[in-house]
């Protein structure tokens, strides 16, 4: 799905009501419509809502929301700016509408702030869209403070009010807090950044009818199931182990081979035709024993001296290395000679920071994925999560190479620019583990020759998808990288059967 900015989204809008035939108030019409259902199926019939309309078309929404929910038997009351009242069309037909409605009551917004909150009220806040500008002062600040404070369901039309649809806010303005964004059509960009996210609760996004005919270019995508399903293969009956290729994984030191067991397990159960584990011998046994499936490649004593050359395998390197200075000496060599795209996580990219020379060997069309702490200690520290994407896309050309951004919504960067917001996985997955086993699941789709773009993308898909499962199994708190693994083939399967 591509991420449109706030004036491509008019532009999408201006687009229908020219090629589909509708009237942007037809069009209003059907985005009240998708959230008077919404609300419905979600809260039931004959609630009490409060709705708060500010003097652009997401006002406009919020009246006609409120005819619509007064006809089906709700008890509504709308909060508006009397003074200036609204300023597009399409609003002021629908305040003129709600005027002929019997029964519901009309207070001015600047009464607002002096409002008791009664429990069973849901408040809706459709005092500003992707319209907004700035920052929110006066009447409309209040309004947002005082509504921050109350405990009630608070449900946000488009965009909680005070966020821009694709920038960070201005420091200190008033945000709605909402606990559900219902959002217009596709996901807005400032919703996948944690400063900004956090505003959304969770986010729903409706049809409300916008041309499907419509395409503007656009850099940033969400990573949802269809375009998932476009890219992954499915096998074919005819193949043999050598056909799903040879991962490499190196990984693993003395004291820290539960990560490397965990990247070669998730490389196994990712479909790696034949996975090899490049370790330290002290980790022999464990190594057998935990990951039967995988051969054994000793590389040093306890810890890692020499790194095998992985002629025609797939190479993933980094989970539990440690930055032992023949460990970084050894991977320094292998970068230096190594032509193909490889995998890079955890302890390589500490030992890249600490010879940033490094990042030059690293062979075009390689991912790194670092964490936020990780991709500091390699480029330093940026102010904020937009201006370390910008960073990302910057380096991601200059190095020709793929990121793997680990974070809430986790962001693939590609060398053209791209940016790709994954949308699967959850808050149990930070914990330790998780990354050992994204490694393993990009390193086995590389091996079975998706291209580095693809195996980053459906890698931290499946890899948030497959979490998103061990959740639900075992609960955010108690779920274990290892859960994560064993909920890989459900999400196979899945994607097998095209669900
Ligand atoms: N996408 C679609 O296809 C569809 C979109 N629809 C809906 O339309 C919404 C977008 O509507 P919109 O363009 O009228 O903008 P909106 O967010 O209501 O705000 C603009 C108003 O606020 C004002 N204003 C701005 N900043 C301000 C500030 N800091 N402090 C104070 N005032 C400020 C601004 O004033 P101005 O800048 O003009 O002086 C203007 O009056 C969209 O989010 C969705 O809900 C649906 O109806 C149907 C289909
Ligand atoms: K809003």
């Amino acid at each position: 799905m591509k991420i449109y900015s706030a004036g491509q989204i008019r532009n999408w809008d201006s687009f229908t009501v020219q090629n589909e035939g509708i009237t942007s108030l037809q069009l209003m019409e059907s985005a009240a419509q998708a959230c008077t259902s919404w609300l419905e199926s979600r809260f039931g019939i004959h609630k009490k809502y409060c709705i708060l309309c500010g003097p652009g078309n997401n006002g406009g929404d919020g009246l006609a929301i409120a005819r619509l929910l007064r006809f089906r038997g709700a008890e509504v009351t709308v909060c508006a700016e009397m003074r200036t009242l609204f300023k597009t069309p399409d609003a002021l037909t629908n305040w003129k509408e709600i005027q002929q409605v019997p029964s519901i009551d009309c207070i001015d917004l600047k009464e607002f702030s002096e409002i008791v909150p009664a429990g069973d009220v849901i408040y809706i806040d459709a005092l500003f869209g992707s319209g907004f500008k700035d920052q929110i002062s006066g009447v409309y600040k209040e309004a947002v403070l005082h509504l921050n404070t109350f405990d009630n369901i608070k449900v946000s039309i488009d965009i909680p009010s005070g966020l821009s649809a694709d920038s960070l806010a201005v420091e200190g303005s008033a945000i709605l807090r909402a606990d559900h964004t219902l959002t217009f059509q596709s996901l807005k960009k400032s919703f996948l950044h944690p400063e900004t996210g956090i505003f959304c609760g969770k986010i729903h996004i409706l049809d409300i009818g916008l041309s499907m005919a419509f395409d503007e270019p656009a850099n940033d995508f969400a990573i949802d199931k269809t375009f998932i399903g476009q890219r992954y293969n499915k096998r074919n009956d005819f193949s043999h182990k050598g056909s799903f290729g040879k991962s490499l994984i190196v990984a693993g030191s003395y004291g820290k081979m539960g990560a490397a067991v965990l990247a070669v397990r998730a490389a196994l159960k990712t479909g790696s035709g034949i996975t090899v584990a490049a370790s330290p011998t002290s980790g022999y046994n464990i190594m057998q024993t935990s990951c039967p499936e995988a051969m054994f490649e000793s590389a040093g004593e306890n810890h890692l001296t020499s790194i095998p050359g992985g002629e025609e395998m797939a190479v993933g390197i980094g989970p539990g290395l440690g930055t032992h200075s023949e460990t970084a000496a050894a991977l320094a060599n292998f970068l230096q000679n190594r032509r193909e795209a490889i995998v890079l996580d955890a302890d390589a990219l500490n030992i890249l920071a600490a010879s940033p020379e490094l990042l030059r060997a690293v062979p075009p069309g390689s991912i790194i994925t670092p964490h936020p702490k990780e991709f500091e200690r390699l480029f330093g520290k940026s102010a904020d999560s937009f201006a370390k994407l910008k960073l990302a896309r910057q380096q991601a050309s200059d190095l020709n190479i793929y990121f793997v951004l680990k974070d809430h919504n986790t962001q693939v960067v590609t060398p053209e620019g791209n940016v790709y917001y994954n949308t699967t996985g959850n808050a149990g997955m930070a914990k330790g583990g998780s990354g050992d086993v994204l490694l393993g699941i990009i390193t086995a789709l590389v091996a079975q020759k998706y291209g580095p773009e693809d195996a980053a993308l459906l890698g931290v898909w499946l890899h948030g998808r497959a979490g998103d499962l061990a959740a639900k199994k075992h609960s955010q708190e108690a779920m274990l990288a290892t859960d994560l693994i064993d909920e890989i083939g459900t999400v196979f399967l899945s994607l097998a059967e095209g669900v």
